[in-house]
């Protein structure tokens, strides 16, 4: 959204809203009254916009937020755009515009802003291309249409190594110091033309002048907040650091905003914004997909996530958008839907699985042979018979058992079958359902009823979702463009099995998109957390192979620590000193996060840092983490899926604890998919890091940690 006004637009920068809230707390209110009566009208008197002399840039201007502050801006040579670009106390306002360059870029047409530092102004005439340094074997013409800018080109020569790069981040446009990092990180050349060319959107030859077009270039709107309503204003200056909720990435914006002719499914590693981009593809259908009446379901694996989702949707939608969306966990809608329609069940989430599996297993043959213990009635239900949706003895002759350790013929499926159907008759005389069952019978009922309840179904954490809870999902809403949009990342599978959405009647050929920045966590903790996945395949949700292929983090910090103990009493001693030590670099303790890998190690460590004087913060299994309780935060390597903390301390990530000795088993398929788990599990811990990651132990170390 672009201001009108008097024929002039106002586009804000996203430097300028981050600068805003670092002005003297005094000078941060007048900032929001400033910038409401500047929309309102930029060009009147109380702006006083003053021409910068001196400025590399020549149409920089300077405006009057309060006696003490300065806004600069730029104005388009035609006079019909303004951007705000950054506040600071005046003179700070005025070095900071000395060497600021805002200008189109005559290759991908987007609106850039950079630094020219002095050395490159003295080396502007600098040799064309240099035999050594990071970029020397790209050739300048390759530099400019990756939206280098012509003026950066002796710098960026002269960047030798990666660190070069990254110290120069704010110095160079985001977009092509985004471009220059996948070049660093190794990819090839070609690949990173066609991610740029593919994102800079439908392009005729790039006119320098007009700012009014390219503001509508994706890489622009990836800095420059067009139009901002007075509520998305106040909630963009009262939390800077939450970018997400207005500057997406040309990649997201992509996805986001258009239509899609049927399902569609995006991939990407942790932290490359996958909700974000749920949560914004909910509010585009809300306020330009929906009729009065029409319905959005937005769901997730876990009722903390819906949660989260919920507020954060609430934090960027109208009213009225809202009323369009029902965020809820798939299980809940279930429970609910089918209470509604008086279902005789209950839903048992495994509370009375132990007495029934011991019940049914009493009824077995006396001639079965003692290798089909409890254990493989358990694994094979768990494995083969739920996810496959075997129902009948027939359907058990016929399913594939690949991969299982006890191989069986037809005598032996037909010999250990009535230990299922006992185990079923006893949930039917208890009145009880596992989940999986539930979703079929929703199914059921739902075709049955000949109802959708919904027009869209946005899905997130699809990794962890049942072949069950997508052939619900399917069966909830008509096919039609923009039916079903998921999101998942399989390399964070910590509960679910791997699914084929082509087998639930979720067809995503030619709809499936990949996110490839981490805003998350550093590239040193990302590259750690992916290395603990060593000899994981992972799938891609729908049968095929997916890889970490150009995925890289623009953030950079401390390599991932691993310090060992000689029991745990020196080890929770380490874990205070670290506590202490990161509270001094600043972090507040709200930040930190300590996990273990069960809940009652958790608590034991609670216990003991409590007694050394540091206050904690438990997030529960259902609880949401209450950002205003104080104390460091404590909780399952579990719990803290879909979370974020600046560090991570991964507790007790000893031998027996990673993977957890009690998941024993002799099958060779269950012991891999515990094992994947495991990993994905401390994959899943470490990425909810953004600065730091600390893994502590004490006794033998656990085999994950050996790279
Ligand atoms: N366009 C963006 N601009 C700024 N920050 C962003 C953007 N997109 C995502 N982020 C930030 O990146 C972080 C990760 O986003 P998000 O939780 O959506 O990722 P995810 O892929 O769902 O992560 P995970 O799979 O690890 O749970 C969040 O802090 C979010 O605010």
């Amino acid at each position: 959204m672009t201001v009108m006004n008097q024929d002039v637009q106002v586009a804000i920068a996203d430097n300028f809203i981050e600068s805003c809230s670092k002005l003297p707390v005094d000078s941060r209110e007048k900032a929001f009254r400033f910038l409401l009566k500047f929309k309102r009208n930029p060009l009147g008197q109380g702006a006083n916009l003053e021409k910068l002399t001196m400025c590399r840039d020549k149409n920089l201007y300077s405006a009057r937020i309060d006696k003490a502050s300065r806004a600069i801006l730029k104005k388009s040579e035609s006079g019909s755009v303004l951007l705000l670009l950054w506040a600071d106390t005046h003179d700070e306002a005025y070095r900071w515009a000395q060497n600021r360059v805002c200008e189109i870029n005559p290759e991908t047409g987007a609106i850039q802003l950079y630094t020219v530092d002095e050395q490159t102004i003295a080396n502007e005439r600098a040799p064309e291309e240099t035999q050594t340094g990071l970029f020397a074997n790209v050739r300048d013409r390759h530099l400019l249409k990756l939206g280098v800018p012509k003026a950066l080109l002796p710098k960026i020569h002269r960047m030798q190594q990666k660190i070069d790069l990254i110290e120069a981040e704010d110095e160079v446009p985001r977009d092509c110091f985004e471009a220059l990092t996948f070049l660093a990180d190794g990819e090839p050349l070609e690949d990173v033309l066609l991610l740029v060319d593919e994102l800079r959107g439908e392009q005729e030859r790039v006119d320098t002048s007009d700012f009014e077009k390219a503001l509508i270039n994706p890489y622009s709107q990836q800095k420059f907040y067009v139009g901002p309503s007075e509520k998305e204003l106040k909630a963009a200056l009262d939390a800077p650091l939450e970018k997400w909720r207005v500057f997406l990435h040309p990649s997201q914006r992509k996805i986001v905003q258009r239509d899609w002719n049927g399902p569609v499914r995006l991939l990407g590693g942790a932290g490359t914004g996958k909700t974000v981009v749920a949560l914004h593809r909910a509010k585009w259908l809300a306020e330009n997909r929906c009729t009065a009446d029409q319905k959005i379901l937005v769901t997730t694996f876990t009722k903390n996530l819906a949660t989260d989702i919920a507020n954060n949707l609430a934090a960027i939608c109208l009213d009225g958008q809202m009323a369009h969306v029902e965020v809820v966990n798939l299980d809940r809608w279930v429970n609910e839907f089918l209470q509604r329609n008086n279902y005789r069940f209950t839903i048992d989430y495994g509370k009375q699985a132990d007495e029934l599996w011991r019940k049914a297993f009493e009824s077995r043959s006396d001639s079965l042979d003692s290798k089909f213990d409890e254990k493989f009635f358990r694994e094979e239900w768990a494995n083969i018979i739920q996810p496959e949706e075997v129902l009948t003895l027939k359907e058990y002759f016929k399913v594939s058992r690949t991969g299982r350790g006890i191989r069986m013929g037809r005598k032996e499926r037909k010999l250990v079958w009535p230990v299922f159907e006992e185990y079923r008759v006893l949930q039917n005389e208890r009145g009880i359902r596992e989940p999986a069952d539930a979703m079929r019978d929703a199914c059921g009922l739902l075709q049955h009823m000949g109802k959708k309840p919904f027009n869209h179904v946005i899905v997130d954490e699809a990794q962890d979702m049942s072949s069950q809870a997508f052939k619900l999902l399917r069966t909830m809403v008509d096919e039609h463009p923009n039916d079903i949009f998921i999101t998942g990342d399989a390399h964070q599978r910590i509960y679910g099995r791997p699914v084929v959405l082509g087998r639930c009647g979720i067809e995503v050929r030619g709809r499936s998109k990949k996110l490839k920045i981490n805003y998350r966590t550093t590239d040193e903790i990302k590259t750690w957390a992916i290395s603990v996945l060593q000899g994981v395949s992972v799938d891609d949700l729908d049968g095929g192979e997916d890889r970490f292929e150009q995925y890289t983090s623009l953030l950079h910090g401390e390599n991932p620590c691993i310090r060992r103990f000689e029991n745990v009493e020196k080890e929770v001693e380490g874990v205070v000193e670290l506590i202490s030590a990161l509270k001094a670099n600043g972090l507040a303790q709200e930040s930190l996060c300590v996990v273990a890998r069960t809940n009652s190690v958790v608590d034991s460590y609670g216990t003991m840092l409590n007694e050394r004087g540091v206050p904690t913060y438990r997030i529960l299994g259902t609880a949401i983490d209450e950002r205003k309780k104080q104390g460091v935060r404590l909780a399952t390597m579990h719990r803290v899926k879909g979370l974020e903390f600046d560090a991570m301390i991964i507790a007790g990530a000893n031998a027996d604890m990673i993977p957890n000795a009690a998941l024993t088993t002799d099958d060779p398929m269950v012991k891999v998919s515990i094992l994947n788990k495991e990993r994905a599990l401390l994959h899943v811990a470490a990425t909810r890091a953004k600065k730091y990651v600390f893994v502590t132990g004490y006794g033998e170390q656990s085999p994950f940690l050996e790279m």
